[in-house]
Formats: structure tokens, C-alpha cells, sequence
């Protein structure tokens, strides 16, 4: 059998020294190569945290992080990210912002200056993708919130990474905008196939997106269980009703509330 593409194995992580907060603790988990997963879990169990670690912006404490083979030992090139803010620089254009990662990610970078109408039209037809069609010279400040985040996904997709870490990449966008953008991320998945990592509150989206969802303990954060999705693709929004669909989903919700109850009992004077 393949190596799994992600690797994460015995890994712990503590801010602020022996005395910080103990954020992640004994984590554990194989990604295979194109594989989808959603990770779920507690507020404050640690998430955000493993994303860090896993795109090489925080070293853990104990433990390692390898990806195609190599231990991370800094920031992970390959890697497309997106997170709740949307980071953009409120001084480049939309369309600048977008494609950002082909001006610093080998070998994009090299081939900027032979290639830039390619890479330029491939920008704007991400940006048609998420409805910013329009919008490609307005400046960050120029847009709503919901607007901030569909092209800080386009932002993640440009450079066609074959490691996708979103972190409540919709988190702020209303309902039907997120719906969209799932099947956005469905065709980008289906089209290229990058291994993903989804950090998210929301467990319709964990499952409809998902081949497996990850479900984290509260802090100290580890994996204590794991549920395969089994509907294949392409999956459409009339699934979210079916029955075994929410079954599932409830089946999610329950062994959470049981990782944040354990928390609480522990917590107990
Ligand atoms: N830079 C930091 N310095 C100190 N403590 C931190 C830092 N970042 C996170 N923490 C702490 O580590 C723990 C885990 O935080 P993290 O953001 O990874 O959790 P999360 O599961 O993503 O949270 P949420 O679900 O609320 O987004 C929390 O107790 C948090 O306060």
C-alpha cells in the first residue's frame, strides 16, 4: 500500500512554554493522497492548531508532521490555504490577490513572466467560479465579507495545490452561498484531486464534502474517531435530506457533545 500522502504521527503541541496551553496532545493521523477529509470537534480542541502545524507555520512541540514523504520543517509550499479571515492585502487588486501564490510557489514563479496571460486567465475563471466575475480590479475594501472569502478560496485553488488545508473556509458566508460554494470545491476536487484537509463547525458540510470525518476530543486535542462517508460523487444538495445523510450527521453530533460532556465531568469540582 501507498504512504499516505499527509502523516501525522504522536504530536503535541504547547504555546507559550512548559507552563502554556497544551493544545494538541498524542495526535495521530493518515491522509491518503487525494483523499478528502473533514476534521470536526469541540470549539478550542485544537484545529486550527493542527492546520499550523500541518502547513509548517508553527514546529509541534513533540511529534512529526510529514507530507509526500518529507517531515515539514517550515512553510509547505505545495500547500493552498484559506481560513476563516480572509487575509487578502488591501493593497492589490482582487485579481492580484489571486494570484499571489503564482508570484512566490515554484515552479509557477519562474514561469510567471512567459505565462502570465495563462495564468491570469485561469485566475479570472476561478473568480467566474465563486460569482466575482466584475470585481477582478476593485481593492479588498471594496467587497462584503462573504465576497473577502470566496476570493480567498480562489486565492487557496490558483496554483492548483495538491495539499488543500481550509480552515472554516465558509464560515462567514450565508447559507446559500456556502451551498454554492461546496459544489465549487466538489468540481475543483473532482477536476485535480488534491488531498484535503477541511476544519469545520458545520457536519452537513463535513459529510457532504467528505470521504471521512476526523472527530477531534476537546483540549488537549487528539483524533478519538473517525466516520467514512459512503456516497459517491458527484454528490448533490438533495442528499443533505436523505435519511441515512443525517443520520450520519447526528451520529457526528453525539460524539461530540460526548467529548465536550467528558471535558465538563472532568472539569467538575
Ligand atoms: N498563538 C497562540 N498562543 C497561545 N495559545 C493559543 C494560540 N493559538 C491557540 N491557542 C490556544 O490553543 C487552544 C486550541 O486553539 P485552536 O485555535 O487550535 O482551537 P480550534 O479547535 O481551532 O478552536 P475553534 O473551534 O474555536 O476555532 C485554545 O485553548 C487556544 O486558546
Amino acid at each position: 500500500m501507498a504512504a499516505p500522502f499527509l502523516q501525522i504521527d504522536g504530536v503535541a503541541m504547547r504555546y507559550g512554554g512548559v507552563e502554556g496551553t497544551l493544545a494538541l496532545s498524542g495526535t495521530s493521523l493518515d491522509v491518503a493522497e487525494g483523499e478528502f477529509v473533514a476534521v470536526v470537534g469541540p470549539s478550542g480542541c485544537g484545529k486550527s492548531t493542527l492546520m499550523r502545524l500541518v502547513t509548517g507555520l508553527w514546529p509541534p512541540t513533540e511529534g512529526t508532521v510529514i507530507v509526500d514523504g518529507r517531515e515539514v520543517a517550515g512553510p509547505l509550499s505545495i500547500a493552498g490555504m484559506a481560513f476563516q479571515n480572509p487575509t487578502l492585502l488591501p493593497w492589490r487588486s482582487i485579481l492580484d490577490n489571486v494570484m499571489l501564490p503564482l508570484e512566490v510557489v515554484q515552479p509557477h514563479r519562474r514561469e510567471l513572466r512567459a505565462k502570465r496571460g495563462s495564468y491570469e486567465r485561469h485566475a479570472r475563471a476561478l473568480l467566474r467560479l465563486v460569482g466575482l466575475e466584475g470585481f477582478e480590479a476593485k481593492f479588498p475594501w471594496q467587497l462584503s465579507g462573504g465576497m473577502q472569502q470566496r476570493a480567498s478560496l480562489c486565492r487557496a485553488l490558483v496554483h492548483d495545490p495538491r495539499l488543500l488545508m481550509l480552515d472554516e473556509p465558509f464560515g462567514a458566508l450565508d447559507v446559500f452561498t456556502r451551498e454554492d460554494l461546496w459544489d465549487v470545491l466538489q468540481d475543483v476536487w473532482l477536476a485535480k484531486k488534491p488531498t484535503v484537509v477541511l476544519v469545520t463547525h458545520d457536519l452537513k458540510e463535513a459529510v457532504y464534502l467528505s470521504d471521512r470525518v476526523l472527530i477531534m476530543s476537546a483540549r488537549p486535542g487528539r483524533i478519538i474517531a473517525e466516520r467514512r462517508v459512503p456516497y459517491p460523487r458527484p454528490r448533490r444538495l438533495d442528499l443533505t435530506y436523505e435519511a441515512g445523510f443525517q443520520a450520519i450527521v447526528h451520529e457526528l453530533r453525539d460524539r461530540i457533545s460526548d467529548a465536550r460532556r467528558a471535558v465538563e465531568a472532568s472539569d467538575a469540582p
